[in-house]
């Protein structure tokens, strides 16, 4: 059966005339209540040429985070017998189609003598695209090989064939959240849920923030779930890119612990002998593009900034307010501003005053409500993650106790709807802080925490941002 489904082998014989080919299931096509994006252009008439583009993109290399995945060892041998030493379309059999989107259809595939490794090609017919949408794809091929992050896929190979542009990144079996959050009860995930996906997503796009890129389509549709059951962001053809200047903040921390004398402590006049010892200096690494501007209206309605609607212009703010509107959906099951129609519903985010809580469903909630509340703030001055970014939004108690370094180890939540694929690799639960008794992983736990707590007494380090030194530009 999957022989039948294999793209041609030479690509100067390419064909993808997917749809024409009924051999291929859609299994998990975005369901029909999925959100479309908007874009806003005043040009956006004029068709592409049909001149068939045969650029090669050189292949890419593994980037130093990913290096030891499995993915590139599959690939680097399939392509050591090619003659050329790259990956082409006849390196790969396609295997189902999983979804289409407003660029290009998405199909599970294999290398073709290295079964064991899945990936998702997404493909796009340039001839089929406006000149706006094609500056959309260059976006996300310029965005995808950049990227070098657990949350984020990795690109293993863009192809350029034909009239086609082929992004080769990483196959997510679980679908999307979107459609996770219809198979609950009222479309409404358990608060430790909502706090796991929640912080994933922060990790996210802090890392996308801190390279610059303003992401602006946050949604559950955009969230995929890898077979590890943690999250990976797609779809990057609305990012913008702006400058930004990482910096090491100094923050005075209050603490409840006694002074182990190993604080740092800062002295000022009057309050000297409280400060020795209630405080402390905490270093923290902030990468907010703050001056980035742009005029464009592009996202999600129910997701979309007021600064977005009135197109006054927006920056990197866009992104903190979509977050809100995420982690209000998610523990809501509707997003808070939503209306009868889209036109209603830009109405009732440009009018908003504050936002909205079902009080009764609100009740064990407290910490998220005033999350979402310090998000979902109209004046951009005053919204939580606008002037430090995520470094702001990771300190709120509602994400009290996520050890933030070792968020890609936290074992995913049991949720209905999700198959996680067990695998060797250890996981600490994120509600305990703690896995279950079993030793091997009690002891790598020990090894990390000896690692970061070295400095007897430093636990704060563990919720302060010092994953900063993944992250390389
Ligand atoms: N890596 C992946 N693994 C599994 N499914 C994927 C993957 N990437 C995309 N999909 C699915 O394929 C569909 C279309 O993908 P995608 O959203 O990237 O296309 P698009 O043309 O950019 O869409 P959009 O309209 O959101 O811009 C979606 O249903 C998505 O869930």
């Amino acid at each position: 059966m999957e022989d039948d489904m294999i793209l041609c082998p030479q690509d100067s014989d390419l064909d993808l005339s997917f749809t024409s080919s009924t051999s291929i299931a859609t299994t998990s096509a975005r369901s029909s209540l999925a959100r479309s994006s908007l874009c806003l252009s005043f040009n956006d008439s004029s068709r592409i040429s049909s001149a068939a583009s045969s650029t090669a993109v050189p292949n890419l290399h593994p980037r130093p985070h990913r290096k030891s995945d499995a993915n590139w060892s599959a690939i680097r041998a399939a392509t050591n017998l090619s003659s050329d030493g790259t990956l082409h379309l006849r390196h790969l059999k396609l295997v189902r189609h999983v979804g289409s989107g407003n660029l290009g259809r998405v199909f599970l595939c294999r290398l073709r003598d290295y079964d064991h490794a899945s990936f998702a090609l997404k493909v796009v017919d340039n001839n089929a695209l406006t000149s706006k949408k094609l500056s959309h794809v260059q976006m996300e091929a310029r965005i995808l090989s950049s990227l070098d992050h657990p949350f984020l896929p990795t690109l293993y190979a863009h192809l350029e064939v034909s009239h086609y542009t082929c992004f080769l990144i990483d196959f997510c079996p679980n679908g999307d959240l979107h459609s996770l959050l219809r198979k609950q009860p009222n479309y409404r995930l358990p608060i430790d849920s909502v706090r796991f996906f929640a912080a994933e997503v922060l990790v996210a796009l802090e890392y996308l923030h801190s390279l610059g890129i303003v992401y602006r389509d946050l949604k559950p549709e955009n969230i995929l779930i890898r077979e590890d059951g943690h999250i990976m962001l797609s779809d990057f053809d609305l990012c913008f890119n702006a400058d930004v200047v990482p910096k090491l903040d100094n923050r005075i921390q209050g603490t409840t612990s006694s002074s182990s004398g190993k604080h740092r402590s800062r002295c000022y006049g009057g309050n000297r002998r409280r400060r020795r010892t209630d405080e402390e200096i905490v270093t923290e690494f902030v990468a907010e593009p703050t001056t980035a501007y742009s005029r464009s209206c592009v996202g999600t309605h129910e997701y979309l900034a007021p600064e977005l609607i009135t197109g006054n212009g927006h920056g990197s703010g866009v992104d903190w307010w979509a977050f809100g509107v995420l982690v209000y959906e998610l523990l809501y099951g509707r997003t808070p501003f939503k209306g009868g129609c889209k036109e209603s519903t830009l109405r009732n985010i440009a009018s908003s005053t504050e936002v909205r809580f079902d009080e009764e469903s609100t009740r064990g909630m407290a910490q998220a409500k005033d999350l979402i509340e310090k998000l979902l703030v109209k004046d951009t001055r005053e919204r939580l993650g606008c002037a430090r970014g995520a470094t702001d939004i990771k300190r709120h108690p509602f994400f009290d106790g996520i050890k933030w370094p070792l968020i890609r180890m936290y074992r995913p939540p049991e949720v209905r709807g999700l198959a996680v694929k067990k695998n060797s690799r250890a996981h600490v639960s994120h509600v305990s802080g703690w896995s279950s008794s079993h030793k091997k992983r009690r002891w790598l736990w020990k090894g990390l925490s000896c690692i970061f707590l070295k400095n007897k007494g430093s636990k704060r380090n563990l919720n302060s941002n010092h994953n900063y030194y993944h992250y390389k530009k």
